[in-house]
């Protein structure tokens, strides 16, 4: 069964409360979390301060993606926030593997997150100690877009990497992914699926939940 993230970027900022009552209700696995500073994407969304109010209102896992230069300032402002799973990206981070331990020694599992255009192969060296590869299906930065279908290339020769060292970590796919898309992301070896628009945007969120859940 897919691992199933909803996307807080695409909730209701006004009644935040409500989406995440929905979420805990739901079938859902994770709450993904997306924090960007206007820097490495063109975008700001929040920080600590709205994931600490969120954490209070789960037990489930916080899946926390940051799209921002210098992430190692900030991750353990994250940690205390009550992140679980701490996404760093691949072309932020000059010393990635100072910046991988540098999670794990505060408890939290560590996620890398690729862009479009950064090749898998990118990893090799550091995917033995990394719990997430966070495959982005699109250019970081907005919700709603369109899924890049290169990405299922990618998806499934990080797959062989990964099971020919029988490692555990787990492919996270986010980006345009739907309830069409998301067999064929399955099919080629993701553990995860993150949904924004898809989730939040549907007439009923919480089928929608377990539609995405029942894909295998
Ligand atoms: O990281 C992100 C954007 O940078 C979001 O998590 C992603 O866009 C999800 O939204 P959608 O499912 O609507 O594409």
């Amino acid at each position: 069964m897919a691992i199933v993230a909803p996307s807080f970027l695409s909730a209701n900022f006004l009644n935040l409360e409500a989406d995440c009552k929905m979420v805990n209700e739901s079938g859902a696995d994770w709450f993904h979390l997306d924090v960007m500073d206007g820097r490495f994407v063109p975008n700001i969304t929040f920080g600590p301060m709205i994931i600490e109010f969120i954490r209070k209102t789960t037990t489930k896992v916080c899946d926390v993606h940051l799209m921002i230069v210098e992430p190692e300032k900030y991750v353990e402002d994250f940690k205390k926030a009550g992140a679980d799973i701490l996404t760093v990206h691949q072309e932020a981070c000059t010393h990635l593997h100072r910046n991988i331990e540098q999670i794990k020694s505060l408890g939290m599992q560590a996620g890398v997150a690729l862009n479009p255009h950064t090749p898998v192969e990118a990893l090799k060296e550091v995917l033995h100690d990394i719990d997430v590869v966070l495959i982005m299906s699109v250019n970081p930065g907005f919700g709603g877009q369109k899924f890049i279908p290169n990405t299922l290339k990618k998806i499934s020769t990080l797959r062989r990497m990964i099971d020919e060292k029988g490692l555990a970590t787990k492919i996270e796919i986010d980006g345009g992914v739907t309830l069409q898309n998301a067999p064929d992301i399955i099919n080629a070896g993701a553990h995860v699926l993150v949904a924004g628009n898809t989730v939040f945007r549907s007439k009923d969120p919480k089928d929608t939940i377990a539609q995405l859940k029942k894909i295998t």
